[in-house]
């Protein structure tokens, strides 16, 4: 059959890669547009006569030892003494005890920080503070527009007064490790820059055209420092901190900023921030805008294109602004290009705050206005942080899992201790929340607080960076020692039980159901963690007696369970509510990220997870609708996952907390918790990849879960475990060609509905096949 699918134009497609609006945002978290380049995040407001550019660097964070001298990430020494009494207690059935007593010595330690924002030691991600830049104007505005270009990675700003055009260019630039903030003007205007921070300011100094301001965080003493230089054409001066730029056609400003801080255990600090600031101010030097914009381009777009999704065949008009578009696509307006938008800005955030270097994405990646942010916007484990990196490999964005797993590396030193002080174990483990200072410790409240499954979960993306990348340098040197320690933990925390099967417990499945022993998450993610450290024995021939002794563990962890009313238990005991609808789904975890349960080979157990996910409802937070779009993929049934997409997709203003069913999208298309959280951006973008293309179980299946709502349209980029690239287009709903790029030479084995079949692919030489495969 000929193939004819209507692709729009390349130009069509790029000028609906854009998030535009007609106005200025007022509010932050609900409009302001995100901009970044690895390092610094910023959000941009559009403001005409003076906009506002808020923006931090990753590693600024209140807290730690700085914050209180006896800071002691969280250690409560020998805590793991009291581990027989609530074991022993919970098999008497005794719970409340079994709390009381965990409450009082499996908890982190925490200090009070007098007078001081945040109030406590575990302290949390600060903003670095605010650009304001005035404008001058004489006349009335027309033709005012705000955009995100996500093929550039570009913010824009565009109005008239009179016959002058206005115009302002923002990007972030990865290489020189600066953002670049670029006006003009048709005819001559006027600008102030001026910088605010709610720190301790230390030293200010404007030489070369170039302005710094350093300071302190009032809570720790952690030095800053932040820098910008001017380019422009009209006439520069600098009065009591404030420049300003007269008689203008354009003005660039290229700023950057560091912080004394250092990912090492026990200080975290000892960076020369001046010096970094110092060489990438001089590295600037020779590079005017149109270079700097050039060479963010060519970084960007290397990362980006490696990428193409379109949908065809139905309406994508870009014709209506972001907000009104995501309110028409809610009430039933048909819109692919809004899903193609969203799926993409996922990976535009994902490039924009995550680069080698520069220290990993928190729960609202790169972007805070705060000084006491939600949850600290602090490395959450217990879901949110994983979830933010879960697109990075299988959206072909290796390089950008970097930071996490540098992150992921950092904790082991601590991780050690928490797990010597509060489980009695070898190996290393975090619980439920990490801060930039080592704390690994369980949260200063139990239950909450208590997640030994943390760094199984934290670690299993060591073993998919290998798993998609092949890696077997990365493999030998950084990820197999990290997954042996972790599974060394496990082998000593599970207990045998009545039955005889190794048993978690003290357990608590995440902020769910209270103190309990077999918590199903937990022998999940051990059971995931032992699988894989073992595979990683097998691949590097190594550890033949450990490799035996992980097995022997493996095989005897408490098995998956179906219970009374045919769902999968959320524990050992068969106590799952039925009318819960809480938005942590852990148990499903061995169904996605995990690959213990599957349709193709476990139905039974895939068919009790379906039970689970119909009783807990189409509705919860924002990540909790994100993870939903990736259970129902791996259920491979597409139309769900979409219809949990399009809740995802309900527009939100609401910026206060909400724990239950508030999720949903910003006008500026972030993740509605609410509040902001990048998890749910990060969710749905590697849910839609996993709609249309698995790996998990060796097995490359395509089209796995294709939604009735794209019968037409093509994936090209997505990257399957093995190193394989995939490219896929579907017509009517059917596959009519795959392309398959092998980075290494072998037999893979492919999936398309029914038909499974190996096929030998030759390093670096596609191929190309139609439906028949
Ligand atoms: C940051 C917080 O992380 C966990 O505690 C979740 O249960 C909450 O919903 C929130 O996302």
């Amino acid at each position: 059959a000929s193939l004819h699918l209507t692709i729009r134009g390349s130009a069509q497609q790029a000028q609906d890669l854009q998030l535009w609006y007609q106005q200025p945002a007022e509010k932050w978290m609900t409009q302001a547009l995100p901009l970044g380049n690895g390092y610094l995040g910023a959000m941009f407001f559009g403001g005409i006569d003076k906009e506002r550019i808020q923006f931090t660097e990753g590693s600024l964070w209140a807290g730690g030892k700085g914050a209180h001298p006896e800071y002691n990430f969280g250690i409560r020494e020998n805590a793991a003494k009291v581990l027989p009494t609530i074991r022993a207690l919970l098999a008497e059935g005794k719970y409340k005890e079994a709390h009381q007593l965990a409450n009082k010595e499996l908890t982190g330690q925490i200090h009070q920080t007098k007078g001081k924002t945040p109030a406590i030691d575990f302290g949390a991600q600060q903003t670095m503070g605010d650009l304001m830049v005035t404008v001058s104007r004489k006349g009335e505005v027309a033709d005012y527009s705000r955009s995100l270009d996500l093929a550039t990675a570009t913010g824009s700003v565009r109005y008239k007064v009179g016959k002058d055009q206005y115009t302002r260019s923002y990007f972030g630039n990865y290489p020189s490790k600066v953002m670049v903030y670029h006006y003009t003007c048709t005819s001559p205007q006027t600008y102030t820059i001026a910088f605010q921070t709610p720190h301790v300011k230390d030293h200010e100094a404007f030489e070369n055209q170039v302005y710094r301001f350093g300071g302190h965080l009032q809570n720790n003493g952690q030095a800053f420092e932040t820098a910008y230089q001017i380019r422009t054409d009209g006439k520069l001066s600098f009065k009591d901190g404030s420049l300003s730029v007269a008689d203008a056609h354009y003005m660039t400003i290229a700023h950057t900023a560091a912080t004394e801080y250092r990912l090492q255990f026990p200080d975290y600090k000892g960076h020369d921030y001046q010096k970094d600031n110092q060489m990438t101010m001089a590295g600037i030097r020779n590079k005017d805008f149109k270079k700097l914009q050039k060479e963010a381009l060519t970084d960007y777009q290397s990362l980006f294109d490696r990428v193409q999704f379109s949908l065809s065949n139905g309406p994508q008009s870009n014709a209506l602004p972001t907000d009104q578009r995501l309110a028409a696509h809610y009430q039933g307006t048909v819109d692919l290009g809004l899903e193609r938008l969203y799926f993409q800005y996922g990976r535009y955030l994902m490039i924009s705050g995550s680069r080698p270097g520069a220290i990993s994405m928190n729960l609202q990646g790169k972007w805070n206005d705060s000084t006491d942010p939600p949850w600290a916007a602090d490395f959450h484990a217990n879901i949110n942080l994983q979830m933010i990196y879960w697109p990075a490999e299988i959206t072909n964005l290796s390089e950008c899992h970097i930071p996490y797993l540098d992150l992921t590396q950092s904790i082991v030193e601590p991780g050690r201790l928490t797990a010597k002080h509060f489980f009695g174990t070898k190996g290393w483990v975090v619980n439920t929340m990490l801060n930039a200072y080592g704390f690994t410790s369980p949260g200063w409240e139990f239950p909450w607080g208590f997640f030994p499954g943390g760094a199984g979960w934290m670690s299993r993306h060591l073993w998919e960076h290998y798993a998609f990348t092949k890696d077997k340098e990365f493999l030998q040197k950084k990820a197999y020692p990290i997954l042996k320690e972790a599974s060394l933990f496990w082998m000593d925390y599970l207990t045998k039980d009545a039955q005889g099967y190794l048993i978690s417990s003290p357990s608590y499945s995440p902020e769910h159901g209270g103190i309990s022993m077999g918590a199903t998450m937990d022998h999940q993610i051990a059971w995931d963690l032992l699988s894989n450290t073992y595979k990683a024995t097998q691949i590097l021939n190594t550890d033949a007696a450990f490799a035996a002794q992980i097995k022997e563990v493996k095989d005897r962890i408490q098995p998956n369970q179906i219970g009374s009313w045919g769902q999968l238990q959320e524990w050992k005991e068969d106590k799952d509510d039925s009318t819960s609808r809480h938005r942590h789904v852990s148990h499903l975890y061995g169904l996605y990220p995990g690959y213990q349960i599957s349709p193709n080979s476990s139905p039974d157990l895939a068919q009790a997870a379906k039970v689970t996910l119909n009783a807990r409802g189409d509705e919860g937070t924002g990540w909790s609708l994100a993870w939903k779009i990736n259970f129902w993929s791996r259920l491979l049934d597409g139309d769900r996952a979409y219809q949990l997409f399009h809740n995802l997709l309900k527009p939100v203003d609401q910026a206060g907390v909400n724990m239950s069913n508030g999720g949903g999208s910003y006008a500026n298309l972030l993740c509605a918790h609410p509040p902001f959280q990048l998890d749910g951006n990060m969710g749905a973008t590697a849910g839609i990849a996993e709609m249309l293309l698995q790996s998990h179980n060796e097995v490359i299946h395509l089209l796995p879960a294709l939604p009735s709502a794209w019968p037409d349209g093509e994936m090209k980029g997505l990257k399957a475990r093995g190193n394989v690239t995939v490219d896929q287009k579907w017509e009517d709903g059917q596959l009519v060609q795959v392309r398959l790029v092998a980075q290494e030479t072998g037999t893979y084995t492919i999936q398309y509905k029914a038909l499974v079949k190996e096929i030998r692919l030759t390093k670096n030489k596609a191929i190309t096949l139609g439906k028949e495969l």
